[in-house]
């Protein structure tokens, strides 16, 4: 699991570090981590570190003065270090130390110039960090862009211009080959699109002492520990029943990859209880469906239904089971007022906006918030799905990430395989945040390993590969 902290508790964390050995020696453990990443990368790329030619893009604070103490440490292991100022203001003392180690400010438009040569082999993005707000404009901004391609980018803490907690920079910022990032990871950096801009993640411990953390990643190992693998002894109930109502006459396509994303995720056994039309096609494409009703150990319900008139009544009878179930997509819109914590709610952004009474750019601007709020508000885990997805539970604060995945999933019938492989979680014994966490995981590392645009339902079929790659990885 990866953490991640909001520039407010990483301040205070800072603070109180400060207050017992001075902030001089923090800033000096992240400039010796920073340089010993900024001399591994030169040695990597050119051979030696000796003779390379770096720039310091250099902001007026701190993390201008963490970039240059860099500096001056790679300038006595024989690098040429340059300068550019962000703005006239700079960390002083960390200006004077660079400068005795022979580090030489340069002017934009050399720099513009140099860049677009090639000249520099590294630039380190130390303009803004934690202090920074959200953009990168003017000058900065055409550095940036001159940067790109053009030399190995190492930023500072974050890419400049990427707002700390929130994540969606409307404006240009800095795109790093790598950030060196100092005391703990920032929202920004596992949530997209941060995490694109900002490249390789390498962590500096500062001795930074923090608390329950705002974000939680889970990692392959996290999904690989808790996947239920089945045991020899294990029978259809143990691996768990699913009872599918999705799909409808109108998209009965919903239901063909929900069940497939049950049936490949491993379900026990898939009962197919919803509309009759969708549930020919299932069984068509599936023969080992049943297509009637008997025990089940949890239900998925809403995946492409469309209007359907008995929406609120179908929900209200299977919450009546006591089972847990996953409500996605047009089930959404018929909910209870308050759901018990054994619903697991499966919305996308528009979705998610519909079921607060808010618009879709609110929750792309603050997705965190947004689904802690639902997650409150309705009594349920939600799981939103995007680029990013995150997971809230309710009466919990930490908001978990699910694996991070390549683009490939954001395809129309995604959601409903998901969904599936979602409820055969549940069945198998899941709270719902596993469940959600697993479901999304699934898909994600099954994307990484087989890249391309696989329509929904055949990356399902390689999730079967996954899951033994997963058990193989459990038994080192
Ligand atoms: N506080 C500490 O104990 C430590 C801080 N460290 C570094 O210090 C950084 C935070 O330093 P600061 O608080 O000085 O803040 P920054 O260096 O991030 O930003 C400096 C100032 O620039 C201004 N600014 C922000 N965005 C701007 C923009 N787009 N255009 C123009 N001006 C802008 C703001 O007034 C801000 O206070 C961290 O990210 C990290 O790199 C590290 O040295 C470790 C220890
Ligand atoms: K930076």
């Amino acid at each position: 699991m990866r953490s991640a902290y909001s520039a407010p508790a990483i301040r205070a964390a800072e603070e109180r570090a400060m207050a017992e050995v001075g902030d001089g020696v923090l800033m000096q453990r992240a400039a010796a981590g920073l340089a010993v990443v900024c001399a591994r990368r030169l040695r990597e790329r050119r051979g030696r570190v000796s003779g390379a030619r770096i720039l310091v893009v250099t902001g007026p604070g701190n993390n201008g003065g963490d970039g240059l103490y860099a500096a001056a440490r790679l300038a006595r292991r024989g690098v040429r270090a340059y300068a550019w100022l962000v703005t006239q203001q700079v960390h002083s003392a960390a200006w004077r130390a660079f400068e005795r180690a022979g580090g030489r400010r340069l002017e934009l438009g050399v720099v513009l110039r140099e860049l677009a040569a090639e000249r520099f082999d590294q630039v380190i993005d130390a303009g803004f960090g934690i202090g920074g707000r959200e953009g990168v404009f003017g000058d900065l901004a055409r550095i940036a862009r001159g940067a790109r391609g053009h030399a190995d980018v190492v930023a500072v803490d974050l890419p400049s211009g990427l707002g700390v907690d929130t994540v969606r920079p409307r404006h240009d910022v800095f795109t790093a080959d790598a950030t060196v990032t100092f005391g703990a990871r920032k929202p920004c950096l596992l949530t997209d699109p941060g995490r694109s801009a900002a490249g390789r993640v390498e962590l500096v411990e500062i001795g930074l002492e923090l608390g329950e953390p705002d974000l939680a990643q889970w990692q392959a190992s996290d999904l690989a520990t808790h996947w239920p693998y089945p045991h020899a002894s294990s029978d259809k109930y143990a691996r768990g029943v699913v009872g599918v109502d999705a799909g409808s006459a109108r998209y009965p396509g919903a239901a063909v990859l929900a069940v497939g994303g049950a049936v490949h995720a491993g379900a026990g056994m898939v009962r197919f209880i919803g509309d009759e039309q969708a549930g020919s096609a299932v069984v068509q494409r599936f023969p080992n469906v049943v297509p009637s009703s008997g025990r089940c150990q949890a239900y998925l319900l809403g995946s492409g239904w469309g209007n359907r008139p008995d929406a609120r009544t179908t929900i209200e009878s299977v919450a009546a089971t006591g089972l847990p179930v996953v409500v996605d997509a047009d089930g959404l819109q018929h909910l209870p007022d308050r759901l018990s914590p054994r619903f697991l709610l499966t919305p996308h952004a528009g979705e998610l906006a519909r079921l607060l009474g808010t618009e879709r750019d609110q929750v792309e601007a603050d997705p965190v918030a947004a689904v802690r709020t639902a997650a409150e508000r309705t009594g349920a885990t939600v799981l939103l799905k995007g680029a990013t997805q995150y997971v809230a539970e309710a009466g919990e604060s930490v908001v978990r990430l699910a694996v991070g995945g390549p683009a490939w999933t954001a395809q129309a019938g995604s959601g409903d395989t998901l969904a599936g492989v979602c409820a055969a979680l549940l069945a198998a014994g899941l709270r719902p945040r596993d469940a959600a966490l697993g479901g999304a995981s699934l898909q994600a590392v099954t994307a990484t390993r087989h890249p391309g645009p696989f329509p929904p339902q055949e990356l399902a079929e390689f999730f079967p590969e996954t899951i033994s790659a997963l058990e193989e990885l459990l038994r080192g």
